[in-house]
C-alpha cells in the first residue's frame, strides 16, 4: 500500500484523537491542516498557548478550528509528560512527536507510572516510498534502539511485522542487514542475522520470511543477488529491512530522504498506542503520512 492510499484509509477514523507534544512548529501544524483537510483526526496540541494559537490561526482553515483543542505547556518536558499522561489516560489514541527532541519525548513514553509501556520493546518502523522503487520499504530501528541485542533484534521484527500487516503487507521478507551475505564472525551483526533467520525456520519469529545476513544491494535488488548467486526467497525481495544499529538505521531513513527523495511515514510500534515519531527536519508530508500510518496501525 502506498503511503498516499493510507490517508484515504485513514478518513475511516474521523474521531482518531490525536496528542502533539510541543506543537508549536509550521510543519506539524500544516500536517495537522491537511489530515483535517483530508477528513481524519482530533488533535490536542500541548505547547505555548499564545504561539500554539498564532500558529493554529496561519494555518489552520476555520472550519478545523473545532477539531483541536490548544493545552498550555511551559516547557518540551511538561508538554512531552502531558502529551504522553494523555494517551495514558486515553483521552487520545495517537501520541505525536512535535518540536521536541526524540530522547526527551522517548523518556516520557518509558515512564513507569503514566507512560506506554507494555512490557514488550518498542521500536522505530518507517515505511518509504522511494522513487522508481515498485514497492514500499520498511526500515527499522532508526531511531529508539541504539544498539539492540538479538533477543531486542527479535521484537524490533515483530513490531515491523505487525505495521507491515496494518499496511496490507502479510507474510513479510525480513531481511536482517550487514555489510556481508555471510557469517563472518568478526562482524557481529552477522552473527545475529544468521540467529534471526534459524529462530524464523525454526518457528521462534512467526508471520514473516527472515533470511540474512544480506547486504542492503542484495536485499533490495534482485539483479545484485543474481550476480552474487544468493540463494535466499528474501534476496532481491526484502519488505522490512532490520538494521544493526541506530547509526546505520538513522543514515538509511535520511538517505532515502535527502538523497533518493523519498516519502516517509514513521512511528514507534510495540507501546500502548502508536506513536508519530519523525525527524524535526522532515516535511510536512512525511508528517502526514505518519499520523495516517499510526492511525491505520491502531485500528487494523
Ligand atoms: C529517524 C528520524 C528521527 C530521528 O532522527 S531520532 C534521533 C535519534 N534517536 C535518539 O536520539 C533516541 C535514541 N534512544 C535513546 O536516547 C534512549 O535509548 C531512550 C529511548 C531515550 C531511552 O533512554 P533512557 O531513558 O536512558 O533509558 P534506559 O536505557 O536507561 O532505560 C530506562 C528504562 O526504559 C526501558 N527501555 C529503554 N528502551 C526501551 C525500549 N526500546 N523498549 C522498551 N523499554 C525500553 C529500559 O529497559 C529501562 O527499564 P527499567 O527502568 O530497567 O525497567
Amino acid at each position: 500500500m502506498k503511503l498516499q492510499s493510507l490517508v484515504t484509509k485513514a478518513t475511516q477514523f474521523p474521531e482518531a484523537t490525536v496528542a502533539v507534544a510541543a506543537a508549536e512548529d509550521e510543519e506539524v501544524l500544516k500536517a495537522v491542516a491537511q489530515a483535517l483537510q483530508a477528513g481524519f483526526g482530533r488533535f490536542i496540541l500541548y505547547g505555548d498557548e499564545s504561539v500554539l494559537s498564532r500558529l493554529v490561526a496561519e494555518h489552520v482553515q476555520d472550519v478545523g478550528h473545532d477539531a483541536i483543542r490548544i493545552v498550555h505547556a511551559s516547557t518540551n518536558e511538561e508538554a512531552a509528560h502531558m502529551a504522553v499522561k494523555a494517551v495514558h489516560e486515553k483521552e487520545a489514541s495517537v501520541l505525536m512527536k512535535g518540536n521536541v527532541p526524540t530522547a526527551t519525548i522517548l523518556k516520557a513514553v518509558l515512564n513507569k507510572e503514566y507512560g506506554l509501556r507494555t512490557g514488550r520493546v518498542l521500536s522505530h518502523v518507517a515505511v518509504f516510498d522511494v522513487p522508481h522503487y515498485e514497492r514500499p520499504i520498511l526500515v527499522t530501528d532508526a531511531a529508539m534502539n541504539i544498539a539492540p541485542d538479538l533477543q531486542q533484534k527479535t521484537e524490533i521484527i515483530m513490531n515491523a511485522v505487525q505495521v507491515a500487516k496494518a499496511i496490507g503487507i502479510h507474510m513479510p521478507k525480513v531481511a536482517p542487514l550487514a555489510a556481508v551475505e555471510v557469517v563472518n564472525p568478526a562482524m557481529p551483526a552477522t552473527i545475529d542475522a544468521a540467529a534471526l533467520s534459524l529462530m524464523n525456520q525454526r518457528g521462534q519469529l512467526k508471520d514473516c520470511i527472515v533470511d540474512g545476513p544480506l547486504a542492503l544491494d542484495n536485499a533490495i535488488s534482485v539483479e545484485s543477488a543474481q550476480h552474487k548467486g544468493i540463494q535466499s526467497s528474501v534476496a532481491g525481495h526484502a519488505d522490512i529491512l532490520v538494521v544493526p544499529n541506530i547509526e546505520t538505521g538513522n543514515v538509511l531513513y535520511k538517505s532515502l530522504v535527502y538523497f533518493a527523495r523519498a516519502q516517509v511515514g514513521a512511528m514507534i510500534a510495540g507501546a500502548k498506542a502508536p506513536i508519530v515519531l519523525t525527524s524535526r527536519a522532515d516535511s510536512a508530508e512525511s508528517k502526514l503520512y505518519s499520523l495516517a500510518l499510526a492511525i491505520c496501525a491502531t485500528n487494523k
